[in-house]
């Protein structure tokens, strides 16, 4: 059984082709810069070196028939009907959407009233169902959500202390990101431990380009550090995280910018790349190592500001059974890692410095014999749990 998961942003889009029955990924890749000049698609075949091909790829239209091109040229898939489900990540479910979801005309309307939320990402996430539904109109589309994992949180966490009808009337509240890979990392971290899930309290740190945290009270997620979109929070990439809101005033009032530049400059021009000019975590360890004080200020504040969410979920949740590491970030820098779990000895932290240097795969525990909650590094796999979690939707759809 086969199961196309496709991630369409707005320049871009990633897929994998799946096998379930071995869970093996047949072809991964990436096509981007899509409308621009010099696109390329990216792709590795199981079993193979990775490959990169110029393209000319207009829209997600032309995106979709190379991609089948290549599947079909590539023999991983010969014809479409070998596809049980197509799973679509999409960025923002609202409060509408809490389960993985079959996707019909209805269902496409409900999406498009979530776009005021998520103007960034779910225009192109739905560009993608749109062309996948066209291109492939007797295959099941299943939407997977970002959002689905985090409604579970309490009201006293998920509302903003703003007027109620912001609320009621414009769902302004937390949704909370990233859910995918927070639920998938809580399982198999409770699996690690040999603990019922719903039994395991957790602080998933999620360190990618964007980056999350979520805490986790018997395998439920309480709290998460992303708010109604994905800018709250930690600090990302080029993604500014919690500021004072009154800064945005500040910024309009002084220096005349309008709400397109604010919001330019807090997604793409902040966090990591706004201190020190560079939003690739390797790169800028190369900045601090050739002694760059703005990547040193960088790297303090993001393991800083990890720390201070490490504080805030342990009083959330009074027992955590594991702090877990994942994302890029989470799961390749060992640096990171030690900074933000150093002096941490009042909640019990401790890392085992020569098992956070090489942890296993793809889950490891890096704490020392005498650290209270472990500290796993786990690999995060969002393309495999939006397949099982669309396999599991279509299985549910053919049952009823
Ligand atoms: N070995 C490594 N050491 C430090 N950072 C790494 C390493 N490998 C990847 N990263 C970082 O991981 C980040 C990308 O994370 P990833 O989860 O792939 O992003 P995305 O959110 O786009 O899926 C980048 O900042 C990259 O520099
Ligand atoms: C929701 C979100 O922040 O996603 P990403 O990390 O892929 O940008
Ligand atoms: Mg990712």
């Amino acid at each position: 059984m086969k199961i196309l998961v496709l991630n369409a942003g707005s320049s871009s889009l990633k897929y994998s082709l799946l096998e379930m029955v071995q869970t093996k990924v047949l072809i991964a890749g990436l096509l981007d810069r899509i409308g621009e000049t010099g696109s390329v698609h990216r792709y590795q075949l199981a079993n193979e070196q990775p490959q990169q091909v110029a393209v000319n790829i207009e829209n997600h239209q032309q995106a979709l028939q190379a991609l089948f091109q290549l599947l079909t040229a590539s023999q991983v898939l010969t014809d479409q009907r070998e596809l049980a489900c197509i799973g679509h990540r999409v960025v923002h479910g609202g409060e509408h959407f809490s389960q993985p979801t079959l996707i019909t005309a209805d269902v496409l309307s409900q999406l498009n009233a979530t776009i005021p939320l998520a103007p960034l990402h779910n225009p192109a996430n739905l560009l993608g169902i749109r062309e996948a539904m066209q291109q492939m109109a007797d295959i099941p589309q299943i939407a997977v959500f970002d959002t689905a994992f985090h409604q579970s949180l309490p009201d006293y966490a998920y509302r903003y202390a703003l007027p109620g009808d912001l609320y009621t009337d414009h769902s302004v509240r937390r949704y909370g990101f990233h859910g995918t890979s927070h639920r998938y990392v809580a399982k198999l971290a409770a699996e690690f431990l040999a603990k019922p899930l719903a039994e395991t309290n957790l602080i998933t740190l999620h360190l990618g380009n964007g980056a999350s945290v979520a805490a986790i009270a018997n395998g439920r997620s309480v709290d998460t550090s992303m708010g109604m979109t994905p800018l709250e929070g930690l600090m990302m990439g080029s993604r500014s995280g919690d500021i004072d809101p009154a800064i945005v005033f500040y910024l309009s009032r002084t220096l005349d910018m309008s709400n397109a530049d604010i919001e330019n400059l807090l997604n793409k021009a902040s966090g990591c790349k706004g201190v020190c000019g560079e939003n690739d975590m390797r790169r800028i360890h190369a900045l601090a190592e050739s002694g760059s004080a703005e990547a040193k200020l960088a790297l303090a504040m993001y393991a800083y500001r990890i720390k201070k969410y490490i504080g805030a979920y342990f009083a959330v949740l009074n027992r955590v059974d594991a702090l877990v590491f994942t994302g890029g970030i989470g799961e390749n820098d060992h640096w990171l890692r030690a900074a933000c779990c150093e002096n941490l000895s009042i909640l019990g932290i401790s890392l085992d410095t020569s098992k956070n240097l090489n942890p296993a795969r793809p889950v490891a525990d890096i704490s020392s014999t005498d650290s209270k909650p472990a500290i796993l590094v786990i690999n995060t796999n969002e393309e495999l749990e939006i397949a099982l979690q669309a396999q599991a939707c279509v299985a549910k759809q053919n049952a009823a």
